[in-house]
């Protein structure tokens, strides 16, 4: 008996998260894709608006309203922060709704006010499958908050290392992005000739509204208060992160210890590879992946942990791992329509 394939919606086609959803929603077995809605660019067909999505190239936008969005199985919101909620609302319990944007994510509404300056919309089950617990969460859920880049990259590096009790609660990050992460609508500093042949910091002090979901995941893999010093930095590439943690060992473990506790972390997860000792993540090996690739050393001298990460921002640090989640809360496949194999060079 034939499967009926699941149908799609994207609202935010036009942006770089919905179209990265969709160009992984193209190659999924189980996916047909329905509605592509926007905001400013309704009316324009998708082939002048994303012209790597051949197949889909005729196909118009509509506007972003619960009209449009209706009877899909699944909806994928892919909107700037703040306009999920509203839409999420409209739309019935049956649908599984898959927001790539922040409102959902915290737990907390103080750190939520805090950081994104507006009234907290609720939290629901986490999208990153690796950490402890998550995937018993996101089974069967009809409503899934897909995480930040940067927190997706940093939570798989230092999870392991806090859930086997190896660090002291007080970690330092700083990860480089690629300019994709910061959305397609132009920014001054983010034009070719600002970026090209220059990295620069931003965000510095604390004041990344990431860090707070990195403290909140990392501090559930603990079971105590993790702070989190985030340093993110603009890098002059499309996509990509990389991200470089550390945290003062606990005084007992040896670098035999730490590397074991990252294999085992690691051992069953599809998109989570541990490197052999001696190489290092590059976000060229998981460009266009879903891939993650990550590596830990124990620096003796220091007397630190330091874990390093490697994913694409848009791929498992989006619109992947958006996807992977779908997966899990519909009873699919996990790995349907995603690959491990990035494009090199
Ligand atoms: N880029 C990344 O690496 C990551 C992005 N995300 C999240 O994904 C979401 C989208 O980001 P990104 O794709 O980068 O952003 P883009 O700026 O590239 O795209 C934004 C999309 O939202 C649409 N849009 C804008 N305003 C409204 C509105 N008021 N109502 C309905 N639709 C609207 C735009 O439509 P139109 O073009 O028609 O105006 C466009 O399709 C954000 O919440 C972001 O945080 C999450 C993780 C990583
Ligand atoms: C390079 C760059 O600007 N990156 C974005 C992060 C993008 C992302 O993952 O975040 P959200 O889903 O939370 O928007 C930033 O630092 O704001």
């Amino acid at each position: 008996m034939a499967v009926r394939a699941l149908r799609a919606a994207v609202a935010g086609a036009s942006g770089y998260a919905g179209g990265e959803a969709l160009r992984l929603l193209l190659g999924h077995p189980g996916i047909e894709i329905g509605a592509l809605t926007g905001n400013s660019n309704v009316g324009r067909p998708l082939g002048g608006l994303q012209p790597h999505l051949a197949p889909l190239a005729d196909r118009v936008l509509e506007p972003t309203t619960a009209e449009a969005l209706a009877g899909h199985d699944v909806v994928f919101l892919a909107l700037p922060h703040g306009q999920s909620a509203a839409v999420a609302e409209q739309l019935g319990d049956d649908v599984l709704v898959v927001d790539m944007g922040a409102d959902f994510r915290l737990k907390d509404a103080g750190d939520w006010e805090r950081f994104y300056g507006s009234p907290h919309a609720g939290t629901w089950p986490y999208g990153l499958p690796e950490l402890p617990g998550a995937r018993a969460a996101l089974a069967g859920s009809k409503r899934i908050a897909v995480p930040g880049c940067y927190p997706t990259a940093v939570s798989l590096a230092l999870f392991p290392a806090y859930a086997a009790g190896l660090a002291e609660p007080e970690a330092v990050v700083t990860a480089a992005s690629g300019t994709s992460g910061a959305g397609k609508a132009a920014k001054p500093h983010l034009l070719g000739s600002e970026v090209m042949g220059s990295m620069t910091p931003y965000g510095v002090g604390g004041g990344h509204r990431h860090t707070p979901e990195m403290i909140q995941n990392l501090s559930a893999a603990a079971g105590e208060r993790i702070t989190v010093s985030f340093t993110p930095t603009l890098a002059p590439m499309p996509r990509g992160i990389l991200a470089t943690c550390s945290a003062k060992a606990r005084s007992g473990f040896t670098g035999q210890d730490v590397r074991d506790a990252y294999e085992k972390a690691f051992a069953d997860e599809p998109f989570v590879r541990l490197l052999p000792e001696g190489q290092w993540p590059a976000t060229a090996s998981v460009y266009g992946s879903n891939a993650a690739q990550v590596q830990v050393a124990y620096d003796e001298h220091a007397g630190r942990v330091i874990a390093i990460s490697a994913i694409d921002n848009l791929t498992k640090g989006t619109a992947g791992g958006a996807v992977q989640s779908m997966n899990i809360a519909l009873g699919l496949p996990e790995d349907a329509g995603l690959s491990t194999i990035g494009v090199a060079p």
